[in-house]
């Protein structure tokens, strides 16, 4: 199974919001034909209009895949007009955060092929990272083909057990915003010691980005990059002092964010 096959047999996209947005963005771009893709979604928006694919309308018999990309809270209403689709051979791909693999084989037949998904915005320039795992009736076939699609948007990733997604979501699935929150807090940072909030801005994305970009390239470790940084007795061996203190710093800090985001995921799955 390939590419080929979702656009032959066509791909359901039910929520085309933030995530399910970015993610058709990197299928179209990828070439996958605008006519084989069918969206269900209340309210498109004009990027979507402007794309080609179906919008409410008809949708195919069997699709390939089924890409469920609601917000947990409306999944009792979007799962019945799942239930309609699919004759055992249909994919289903959940990116929902905390929503369990249980949940849809309830609501869509215990013998249905599932995967669940949890990837992350960056996907919207092919940057993501998603992890995977399927249900005992994904075959092999189908979960490569989940893993092909997903590529398509960046990494991907296989998990050997379900639990893992709530610490996977802690982690990467939460994790730009809160390296978005950090570039924010760089850029305060830098007004506070007297800069212009348009240059503190720039030096803080442009830091971010290229930290993140020479951590990706570069052999040596993030721990070995840091200290690259850091002259001994110098400004960084300063800053990381505070931001290294393992009672007031990042560590602790970091821990309790991760903590609560997979808690709340777990929550989700209740
Ligand atoms: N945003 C992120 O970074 C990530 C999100 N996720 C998961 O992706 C899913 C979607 O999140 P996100 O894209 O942020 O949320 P959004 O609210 O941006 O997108 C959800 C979309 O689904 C639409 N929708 C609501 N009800 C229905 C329905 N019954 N049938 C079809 N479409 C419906 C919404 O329309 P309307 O707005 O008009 O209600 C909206 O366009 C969530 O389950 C989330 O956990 C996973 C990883 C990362
Ligand atoms: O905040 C959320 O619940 C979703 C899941 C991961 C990122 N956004």
């Amino acid at each position: 199974m390939n590419m080929d096959h979702v656009a032959e047999n066509g791909l359901v996209l039910l929520g085309c919001g933030k995530m399910g947005g970015a993610m058709l963005q990197g299928w179209l771009a990828q070439g996958l034909p605008p006519t084989s893709v069918s969206v269900i979604d209340p309210n498109p928006s004009d990027w979507l209009r402007g794309t080609g694919v179906g919008i409410n309308g008809d949708l195919p018999e069997n699709p390939a895949i089924v890409l469920i990309a609601v917000k947990p809270q409306m999944m009792g209403e979007a799962l019945p007009t799942l239930a309609a689709m699919g004759n055992g051979t249909t994919l289903f791909v959940s990116v929902a955060a905390g929503t369990p693999i249980a949940a849809f084989e309830a609501a869509l037949g215990a013998e249905s092929p599932i995967v669940r998904a949890m990837p992350n915005t960056p996907a919207a320039v092919g940057r993501g990272i998603t992890a995977i795992i399927g249900n005992a009736h994904a075959s092999a076939a189908q979960v490569d083909l989940a893993e092909m699609l997903l590529r398509a948007v960046g990494q991907v990733v296989r998990l050997d057990t379900e639990d893992q997604m709530d610490a996977v979501t802690g982690v990467s699935g939460s994790g730009p915003a809160y390296v978005f929150h950090m570039i924010e807090c760089l850029a305060a940072a830098g007004e506070a010691q007297g800069l212009a909030p348009a240059l503190a801005m720039q030096l803080a994305q442009a830091t971010v980005a290229g930290a993140g970009a020479l951590a990706e390239a570069a052999d040596e470790t993030p721990a070995q990059l840091r200290v690259n940084v850091t002259s001994p007795n110098g400004t960084t061996q300063a800053g990381l002092a505070v931001l290294m203190d393992e009672e007031t710093g990042l560590p602790p800090l970091m821990r309790k964010t991760v903590a609560a985001a997979a808690d709340r995921s777990r929550e989700l799955g209740q």
